[in-house]
């Protein structure tokens, strides 16, 4: 691993320096392997172990806080800033010839100037939790920062009661958040030079293809709202609620980005909320699409000062169709239904397969289906037999029946069902990241053993195989951890 300063030595005055608040008796509670092989680093030594819970100085790194604001549930906040994380440098793996360079963030390290009335810390749930969500979206293919390692201590900290104390090691290709540019139009107003400085690092480093000028902004912020249209299309697809999507919980980049109340759905509900301080649903699971949109107009009118209105417009109105683009590419793999070249530039087509998509999930939230499980059985259908045998649970059978023959005359005759039935198990996962999940693992961390940790974490890094006698954690939720909807206390 080696590591550079980039953000660092060119973006003076949009951080401050500030050195993580040592923790005691730190340990590893659980690495991943193939977030180490992004930057070259093999295994969870002792001296990285020091260096990671902020007892040890990193060789090479810098230890800074960055500065930002952002919309939260609606409303401006004019400073936030990492209060709680603190970034070490870009560090990438030397052996590559073209190495892309990671961020690495000590999320729970201890306070900085934007601490505000926080302590700086992570509790060991949310530690994991991020750790979880992140390796676990990387293995489903969703774009989004990583994470290299959760270590625990015994450091006590307090939220409703006392708790202990850990940090996520996070990777992410980059920690610019739309709150950045937010703060540097709305919050220091009269830095317009900030804002074209950002821009002009944020293009250098990320998209090195694109011009540093007005053409160049324009084109760059046309990427911004694709990759986020392409990112909450992959959110719908795998039935992903993030739960805290304000602006500065944004990534420029369109991936995804702290990992606080969030819930993989269980049973299939539209409105599903997952965050306990969001009670009317603001930020629920199908309003994501809307509120992407929404967030990027916030970025839209930071960045006015440098970018024409028009310009702007033209862009944000590219967002609707590149997000029903994404989904219904996942969409169609997910149920098997063929994209020919025909199909692919058929406006008709999409709409007749976006209704069928559309009375499938009616059909799973009618009749309270797992929307995992229920995906995974199309990878035991035999889509030539006019009965199908997707799910036993339905009681609206009539309305299924009905849809089942529109979707068996649109899949048309398949020749090799095998394949067919492989093909959809390539990209319906069987095992996802459930809550129930997540919260007996922790249980048994907070009891000090990680062994199921260890073993979910394992379990996430191939959820399209069927993995030998792991077929228990595909199972729905036993009744105390049916829609559970976690607190934003972290
Ligand atoms: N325990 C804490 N101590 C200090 N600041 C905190 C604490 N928890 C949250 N904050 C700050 O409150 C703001 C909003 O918190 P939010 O939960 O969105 O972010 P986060 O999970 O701390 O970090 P990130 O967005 O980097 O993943 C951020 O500025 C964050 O740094
Ligand atoms: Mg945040």
């Amino acid at each position: 691993m080696q590591l550079k300063q980039d953000f660092f030595e060119q973006l003076e005055g949009f951080y401050s320096q500030v050195y993580p608040l040592p923790i005691s008796q730190p340990h590893w509670l659980v690495w991943s392997d193939d977030a180490a092989a992004l930057i070259g680093l093999t295994k969870p030594t002792d001296e990285l172990l020091m260096q990671m819970s902020g007892n040890h100085q990193m060789p090479g790194a810098s230890y800074y806080a960055q500065v930002y604001s952002g919309h939260q549930f609606g409303g401006y906040s004019p400073r936030l800033g990492d209060g709680r994380s603190i970034i070490l440098g870009e560090a990438f793996n030397g052996q590559d010839a073209h190495p892309q360079a990671w961020d690495i963030a000590l999320k729970g390290a201890g306070p900085t100037p934007y601490s505000r009335h926080g302590d700086g810390r992570a509790v060991m749930r949310s530690a994991v939790r991020e750790f979880l969500a992140s390796e676990a979206l990387a293995a489903l293919s969703v774009p989004t920062t990583r994470a290299l390692a959760v270590i625990g201590s015994d450091l006590p900290v307090w939220r409703e009661s006392q708790e202990t104390a850990a940090i996520t090691v996070r990777l992410a290709k980059s920690h610019i958040r739309f709150g950045h540019f937010e703060y540097f139009c709305h919050s220091e107003q009269g830095s317009k030079d900030k804002l074209i400085q950002l821009l002009n690092f944020t293009i250098a480093q990320h998209y090195p293809h694109l011009s540093q000028d007005y053409h160049g902004y324009k084109a760059w912020f046309t990427q911004v709202v694709k990759d986020t249209a392409v990112l909450i299309g992959h959110w719908q697809a795998v039935g992903f609620a993030h739960g805290v999507l304000n602006t500065d919980n944004m990534s420029v980049l369109g991936d995804s980005f702290d990992f606080g109340p969030f819930a993989f759905l269980d049973t299939f509900k539209e409105d599903f909320i997952c965050n306990h301080s969001d009670p009317e649903g603001r930020y629920a699971f199908g309003q994501q699409p809307g509120i992407g949109l929404w967030n990027l107009q916030r970025l839209a009118q930071a960045l006015t000062p440098v970018i024409e209105s028009d310009d702007l417009v033209a862009a944000l109105n590219t967002y609707q169709a590149e997000l029903v683009k994404q989904y219904l590419l996942l969409m169609r793999a997910k149920m098997g239904l063929s994209i020919t070249e025909q199909i692919a530039n058929s406006a008709e087509q999409d709409k007749q397969d976006l209704d069928l998509i559309g009375r499938f999930c009616g059909v799973m939230q009618h009749n309270m289906l797992d929307y995992t499980n229920t995906f995974r059985a199309f990878g035991n259908l035999d889509v030539n037999s006019a009965k199908s045998n997707i799910a036993d649970e339905i009681i609206d059978r009539p309305t299924f029946d009905a849809w089942y023959k529109d979707y068996q005359q649109r899949v048309g005759q398949v020749t090799d069902i095998e394949a067919w039935q492989g093909a959809r198990n390539s990209v319906n996962p069987k095992y996802i990241l459930r809550n129930y999940l997540a919260q007996e693992a922790i249980v048994a961390a907070e009891d000090g053993d990680n062994g199921k940790l260890v073993e979910l974490h394992r379990l996430l890094t191939q959820p399209y195989a069927e993995q030998e006698h792991m077929s228990h954690y595909a199972q729905r939720p036993p009744q105390w951890g049916q829609g559970l909807i976690m607190s934003c206390s972290s």
